[in-house]
């Protein structure tokens, strides 16, 4: 089975393109004040203008726009300006707010989970039918000013032979040395990174991309 990648917190045209042309099949921007990795919805709308014209015709590549219990203003404003494939939640939400988010926007919501036991991973069964995939991602520690993109890990098993009616995810503090690991411990179909492939805070590194890239295509 081929695994997918998302590389999350883009924000140069250079790691668009590198992760594009690595062969990223999920590009995430992410629209959340306190992130080291934030862009505004108009930036993030000039970043994907060449997927969906000139060098992303064709290929398919899905753009994600990651977003933290979003309101209908945020929600409005991504489908007037970047207009993602797909939204991720990575909040509080309940089941009703993603099926209102999914009815407002128009696009298939990605469901993201913190995750630190099984008891977490069986969250995902109330959003069946409302979510279109999920995003199992570590649990931030207590305090933590970002509920993703901080690299913390979670006990990758758990996710070992548990079936979702939607695909899935496997987030959290993922690298190039050690997804190949990952995907082998949890069987996960998709896998996504953000801090693992950065120099320092929110500022990506091509040649790490590519690496990660390069990793998951062996795993
Ligand atoms: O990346 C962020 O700054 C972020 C901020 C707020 C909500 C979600 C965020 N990231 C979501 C992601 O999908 C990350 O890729 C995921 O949490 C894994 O991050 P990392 O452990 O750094 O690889």
């Amino acid at each position: 089975m081929t695994t997918k990648a998302k590389i999350c917190g883009l924000s140069t045209p250079e790691t668009v393109k590198t992760a594009f042309d690595g062969g990223a099949a999920y590009l995430g921007f992410v629209f959340f004040a306190r992130s080291p990795r934030n862009v505004e919805p108009e930036t993030a709308a000039r970043l994907v203008e060449p997927l969906k014209s000139d060098f992303g015709r064709g290929r398919g590549v899905q753009t994600v726009a990651v977003t933290v219990d979003p309101d209908d203003a945020l929600i409005d404003r991504l489908m007037a300006t970047m207009r993602p494939d797909l939204i991720q939640v990575h909040g509080k939400e309940t089941p009703s707010r993603v099926r209102e988010i999914a009815q407002r926007s128009g696009v298939g919501v990605i469901k993201a989970f913190s995750v630190s036991s099984s008891a977490d991973v069986d969250q995902a069964k109330a959003y069946e039918t409302v979510a279109e995939q999920f995003l199992f991602d570590a649990r931030p520690v207590e305090g933590s000013a970002l509920p993703g993109g901080t690299g913390a890990r979670f006990d990758w098993s758990l996710l070992q032979g548990r079936r979702f009616s939607r695909p899935h995810f496997l987030a959290g503090g993922l690298d190039p040395w050690n997804v190949g690991a990952a995907v082998a411990a949890s069987g996960a179909p998709l896998v996504d990174v953000s801090s693992g492939v950065e120099r320092g805070p929110g500022l990506k590194d091509p040649a790490l991309i590519t690496a990660f890239l390069d990793a998951v295509k062996r795993a």
